[in-house]
Order: structure tokens, then C-alpha cells, then sequence
């Protein structure tokens, strides 16, 4: 469905898809320091959509531009068809923000806080409770938020983004300082999100985060978009190499490096560490020499891709 506020974009397969951000050329300023340097790019409809990059590589500027909360110096903006600058309530009704959970009224109930915020916002109170239900916390709508979980806490924050029923939701380091439990239940709220068809935009510092929920991820270094790609793309595109790893006293370097398709073999205390962009064929002569239960496969990763791409730690880490 392609309605009046939304832009198609061909693709080279023939299909069309809806497009519901469009940057061209965007740059912004604070000052000496240039934040924003010309970023174009979109956003299709439904997407779940990264946005990584190092520390003050300008993504909340970014973010803040597409939310209408702050103006580009220079090039163009279109979010859901219109212009979000000079701010449009048309449109943010269309959007939903997570909030930052520094940013509650701490000494309220789940339940009071998203009723206060809902009514900041001229929404009737009663959204609340779908918002709590939504998000999994219908039993702490009682609790004092300085009484919740970091989890419930994160969850709390993504449900004053859902008060509306946005068609685009914006995120901020939504696991940010979770337990892997907690970040993993997190994750399958979020893609459920996802799968009701809204467009979810997200920034994040960790790169596994966006390798399992983004379809794209747009990676962001000194205020310029340096990729734009699904995370699979982005780690074949650079190449990545795969890392093999097996007991050293198995085989060495030198019988390693023998074998075709290895890259790099370096012995790593008591490992010996294979680069190979042929794992399948290295594994199969491998499976000739040693154990095959004693290697293990370490395919690459979005952070190999990312720390390629921003210029940043060692290439050499696993
Ligand atoms: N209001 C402001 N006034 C002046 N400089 C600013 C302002 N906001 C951001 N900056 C600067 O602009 C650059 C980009 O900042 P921005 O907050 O967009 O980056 P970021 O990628 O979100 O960083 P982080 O990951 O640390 O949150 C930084 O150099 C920052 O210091």
C-alpha cells in the first residue's frame, strides 16, 4: 500500500518499497564541530533500522533531526512524506519516542508514569494500560519505578513510546547496561514490535544488538555515513575472514599454512588461530588431520565489519 505520505523506491529486483525517511545531503553544525556531514539516506517502510557509530559520531543529532527536535543547517528532510522542521504535530502523533529511563518520574507507579506522560501528550490515560500490557508489565503497574528491574525499567521506556500506537518507533540504546537475560527478552518484544509492521529506528552501541535485530544498520563515523547494509551484506562485503580455532598441539603453523584456503595461522598461547575466507574447505582437509570435534568455527561478525569501517581497535580481536 502506498499511500499519499509515503515515497516508493525501486529496487533492482523490480519490487517497490515504501520509503518513510528520506535524508539528502543533510548536514548540521554546532559551532566549529560538524556533527551532520552530508548524510543521505532512507528508511523503507516496516524496517528495523540501526543507526552505530562511535561516541559523538553524531547519531542523536541524526535521530533528533528525523524526530523534528532539531533543524538541518542544509539539505532536505521528508519523514512519513512531510517535512518534520518546523515541528509538525500532524507527525509526531505518527511517532513514538522512548524516553530514557533517567528521565522518569521515579517515585510514581509504572501505571502513574505512563498515565502523566500520556497526558503531557493530550493522549487519554487509558492508553496506558494497553502500553503496560504490550510491553509485559500489567503486574508492576502498582510498583514504584525506583522499585523495578533495569529490565521492567527498559521495558516501561519502550512503552511510553507505544502510548500512541506509532507507525515509527524510535529507540535509544534501548539494552543499554542489561543482563543478557534481560536483553534477550527485550530483543523479542522489540521484534515483535517489528513484526506488526511499524518501522523501528534504533541507535546502539552494540553491534551484536544490530546484527540480530536489524534489517539494516547504518554506521556512522565523524558526522558521514560510511555504510549502509543488512548486517550480512556488511560483513561480506568487507570479506571478514573466519577465524578456526584448535588445541595447538594438534597441528602447527607451518602444516597450518600448507593447506589451501588458509590466509593466516598464528599460534595464540595454547591455540592455534586459522584465517581462512574458505572455512568449508579448510574444515573439510582439517577433518583429515585432527579431531574435527576439537575446532571451533568463529564466522565473522558486524563488529569486525564495524571496527574495519569506523578505523577503530584491532582487527585482530575475537
Ligand atoms: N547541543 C550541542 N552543542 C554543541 N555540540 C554538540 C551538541 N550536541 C552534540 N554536539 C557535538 O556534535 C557531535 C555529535 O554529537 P552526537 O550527540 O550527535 O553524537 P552521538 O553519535 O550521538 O554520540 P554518543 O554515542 O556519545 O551519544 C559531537 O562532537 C558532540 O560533541
Amino acid at each position: 500500500m502506498s499511500g499519499p505520505d509515503t515515497q516508493t523506491e525501486a529496487h533492482p529486483g523490480g519490487t517497490e518499497t515504501e520509503t518513510v525517511v528520506v535524508l539528502d545531503g543533510v548536514t548540521k553544525r554546532y559551532g566549529e564541530v560538524t556533527a551532520l556531514d552530508g548524510v543521505s539516506l532512507s528508511v523503507r517502510h516496516g524496517e528495523f533500522f540501526g543507526i552505530l557509530g562511535p561516541n559523538g559520531a553524531g547519531k542523536t543529532t541524526l535521530v533528533e533531526i528525523v524526530e523534528g527536535m532539531r533543524e538541518a543547517d542544509s539539505g532536505s528532510v521528508t519523514v512519513l512524506g512531510r517535512s518534520p522542521w518546523p515541528r509538525d504535530t500532524a507527525l509526531l502523533a505518527r511517532m513514538g519516542v522512548q524516553t530514557q529511563a533517567s528521565a522518569f518520574f521515579a517515585r510514581l507507579t509504572a501505571a502513574e508514569h505512563l498515565r502523566t506522560v500520556a497526558a503531557l501528550y493530550g493522549m487519554d490515560p487509558a492508553v496506558a494500560r494497553t502500553a503496560l500490557e504490550r510491553v509485559g508489565l500489567t503486574a508492576k503497574e502498582n510498583a514504584r519505578i525506583d522499585h523495578l528491574s533495569g529490565g521492567q525499567r527498559q521495558r516501561l521506556a519502550v512503552a511510553t513510546a507505544l502510548l500512541n500506537e506509532p507507525e515509527m518507533i524510535f529507540l535509544d540504546e534501548p539494552t543499554a547496561a542489561l543482563d543478557p537475560e534481560a536483553r534477550r527478552e527485550l530483543w523479542d518484544l522489540l521484534r515483535s514490535l517489528r513484526s506488526e509492521g511499524r518501522t523501528i529506528i534504533c541507535t546502539t552501541h552494540y553491534l551484536d544488538e544490530a546484527e540480530a535485530l536489524c534489517d539494516r544498520v547504518a554506521i556512522i563515523a565523524e558526522g558521514r555515513l560510511v555504510a549502509l547494509d543488512s548486517p550480512r551484506n556488511l560483513i561480506r562485503s568487507l570479506a571478514a575472514p573466519a577465524r578456526l580455532l584448535l588445541p595447538a598441539a594438534d597441528l602447527s603453523a607451518k602444516e597450518a599454512l600448507a593447506l589451501d584456503g588458509v590466509d593466516r595461522a598464528t599460534v595464540e598461547g595454547d591455540e592455534l588461530v586459522i584465517e581462512t575466507t574458505a572455512a568449508n574447505r579448510v574444515l573439510t582437509a582439517l577433518g583429515d588431520l585432527v579431531d574435527i570435534s576439537d575446532v571451533t568455527v568463529r564466522t565473522a561478525t558486524l563488529e569486525d565489519a564495524y571496527l574495519k569501517l569506523t578505523g577503530t581497535g584491532s582487527e585482530h580481536h575475537r
